[in-house]
């Protein structure tokens, strides 16, 4: 896609510069088609003459299928051309709009409802195209008609043409006033339909709750209340558009019927002869059509200015990944090297920032602690204490407000965004597997693996007879948000994306969730090879999964309450203690090791939400992993 205005300011205006070439070359063939038009009325009123002193009338009729012939084949250039200049400007506009939303502040883009995103998308780039190719060009070539028309009228008959600006001089008042408010409404309806396509989203979205939830009807009533909502303000556009073209026909068969009156008592009287009369009647005739169609050109002009301005509005969205000036590129980074910690927080401070008041709800509040280059590192901890939030601001999905994130050795901040998305891999808490094929979903993140690689991943993440029982196999076609697979199977299948990957931080949060014990047994082997070769940061509910990592970052109300594995937080953390004795009794078929201090078992009611963890590589057994040996650590 072509086009881009680096900040978004005035995206649509920037796109209609680019095009003007082929804008221009539309309206100059429109207006010859103008200037072929005009002359047919002279040649008409030629033809009358020649015909009244008995000449020959050979000449003046081929003057004028000469004249019909050109201003058609002029006009239907300019239709083509106009149209594809539109079609080129949406195609541009749309090419920034899907640039600048890809690459949105997800802060910024969380406060936006995903439905009017999708009506500015679609909905509005659309009536930008009519306003910007059809409507424009017709204002113009409508416009130059009827000035041209009203000159040649006033050389024709000074007097008739006065009684005809008359009569239109009041119905272009009236029809520009009623262009002003139509662009207020069109506004006006432009939000309503936004909203009623956000609440539709929103229950698309959620539909199995919304049935589960019996609120059919409270939807039904909410969304035909936001419909109504849509349909009241289209009805007022409707009326000013249907106002607006009869407030101009009448002005125009008004100033007909004075300009018929009036001229043919004048013929009758000798002051006119009929061939000028016909000459002006053809030209008033010629002006109505331009003139409704000038109106009519306003009033979608106007309806896609309102359409501009929120296209321009969504193109302004704030955009992440401002690098810095001294950005290193992908290539200087490399694998990470073993001896400098793979991830470091130092005294990290975040909140998210909600509505359009930004009201802060601070997460992490002064969070240190180091992730070795190898091995398994757990992040433990109550739910909402931010374990997720620290994985995001890994990801740099959004940028510590005070501290700072390493990976390496380098803030995160001075590196390019593709190099720390390339180096981390993120399997999420809610696992987005997408619509497609199995394959596409797998190749996600690694476009060109090979076939190789895609079988080691599956196998890796357990999901070989999963993808043998599919009808066709990795080319088996998911839903929206990968239905056609349980909640495990879509689990294990972003797994095996993150690992065609290959990253060298892995983060994987409550991989486990979805999993049976027997596959999380299998998964945690799986892992425990993995992480030889990178650092694996996971938040799992399972305790049973946490007892081997390396380290264990207990986090409590955003701060790290203690580190350390699992044996020594046993014996000196009270809150770790308590997550653990509740998992660990709770039927995992983990048997603590025996040096283990005593686990003492509370009275927990309802049990805390935990995440504990590392990631799930499920339903692995020693016969099905044949986890070739990783090429080498570079390749990684
Ligand atoms: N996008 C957001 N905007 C505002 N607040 C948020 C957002 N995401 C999370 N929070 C808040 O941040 C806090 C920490 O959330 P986070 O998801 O990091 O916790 P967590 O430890 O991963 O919890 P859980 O174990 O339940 O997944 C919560 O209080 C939550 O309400």
């Amino acid at each position: 896609m072509r086009g881009g205005t680096g900040n978004g300011t005035g995206s649509v205006a920037s796109v209609f510069r680019q095009h003007t070439t082929l804008l221009v070359t539309g309206v100059l063939l429109g207006l010859f088609g103008v200037a072929a038009s005009l002359t047919q009325p002279w040649a008409i009123g030629e033809l009358i003459k020649t015909a009244g002193r008995g000449g020959s009338l050979t000449q003046p009729i081929a003057q004028l299928v000469g004249l019909f012939c050109a201003g058609a084949l002029f006009s239907s250039l300019q239709a083509y051309i106009i149209g594809r200049a539109g079609e080129n400007i949406v195609f541009d506009v749309r090419g920034i709009l899907t640039g600048r939303l890809l690459r949105a502040d997800l802060t910024a883009f969380g406060k936006q409802s995903q439905g009017d995103i999708f009506t500015r998308t679609v909905t509005d780039t659309s009536l930008v195209k009519i306003a910007l190719s059809q409507s424009l060009a017709q204002l113009i070539i409508s416009g130059a008609t009827v000035i041209g028309g009203v000159v040649l009228m006033f050389l024709i008959d000074l007097w008739l043409m006065v009684i005809t600006i008359s009569c239109l001089g009041v119905a272009s008042i009236i029809s520009i006033a009623l262009a002003r408010k139509l662009r207020k409404v069109a506004l006006e309806n432009r939000d309503d339909t936004g909203e009623f396509a956000s609440d539709i989203q929103r229950v698309l979205s959620a539909l199995p709750t919304v049935k589960a939830s019996r609120a059919e009807p409270r939807e039904a009533a909410r969304i035909g209340k936001l419909a109504d909502k849509a349909r009241r303000s289209g009805i007022r556009v409707n009326a000013y558009n249907a106002l607006l073209m009869p407030s101009m026909n009448v002005g125009t068969q008004g100033a007909l019927a004075v300009v018929v009156g009036v001229g043919m008592s004048w013929v009758a009287r000798g002051e006119m002869n009929m061939a000028t009369l016909t000459s002006f009647i053809m030209y008033l005739f010629q002006l109505v059509s331009p003139l409704v169609m000038f109106f009519m050109g306003v009033g979608q002009f106007v309806q896609g200015r309102a359409a501009i301005q929120r296209v321009d509005e969504l193109a302004r969205m704030p955009q992440e990944g401002n690098e810095p000036a001294d950005a290193r590129p992908p290539m200087s980074f490399g694998p990470l090297a073993r001896q400098r910690p793979a991830v470091e927080f130092h005294d990290v401070r975040f909140a998210y920032r909600r509505g359009k008041q930004e009201e802060l709800t601070p997460v992490l509040q002064g969070v240190s602690f180091t992730v070795p280059a190898r091995g398994l590192t757990a992040v433990v901890g109550p739910s909402g204490a931010g374990k997720t939030t620290m994985f995001q601001l890994i990801e740099r999905f959004y940028a510590a407000d005070g501290g700072r994130v390493q990976l390496s050795g380098q803030n995160i901040e001075s590196l390019p965004l593709d190099t720390v998305r390339g180096l981390v891999g993120y399997v999420q808490q809610d696992s987005a597997a997408m619509r497609g094929t199995v394959r596409e979903n797998l190749i996600y993140a690694n476009p060109h693996a090979t076939e190789y690689d895609i079988q080691e991943a599956v196998e890796m993440a357990g999901l070989s007879s999963v993808v043998a029982h599919l009808p066709r196999g990795l080319d088996t076609e998911l839903g929206d948000q990968g239905s056609g697979l349980s909640g495990g199977q879509r689990q294990r299948l972003c797994i095996a994306r993150t690992l065609l990957q290959k990253p060298a931080v892995m983060l994987l949060d409550e991989a486990t969730s979805n999993l049976d014990s027997d596959s999380e047994r299998d998964f945690r082997e799986v892992l425990r090879r993995v992480s030889r070769q990178c650092a694996v940061i996971a938040i799992a509910h399972r305790i049973s999964t946490v007892v081997d990592a390396e380290k264990i970052v207990v986090l409590e109300g955003g701060r790290v309450r203690a580190t350390g594995v699992h044996r020594d937080l046993m014996e000196h953390d009270e809150l770790y203690r308590r997550l653990a004795g509740s998992q660990l009794h709770a039927g995992s078929g983990y048997t603590a090791p025996a040096a283990a201090a005593p686990v003492p078992m509370e009275p927990w009611s309802p049990p805390p939400a935990i995440a504990i963890g590392w990631p799930a590589y499920a339903g692995l057994t020693d016969q099905t992993v044949r986890l070739r040996p990783i090429r080498s650590e570079e390749q990684w």
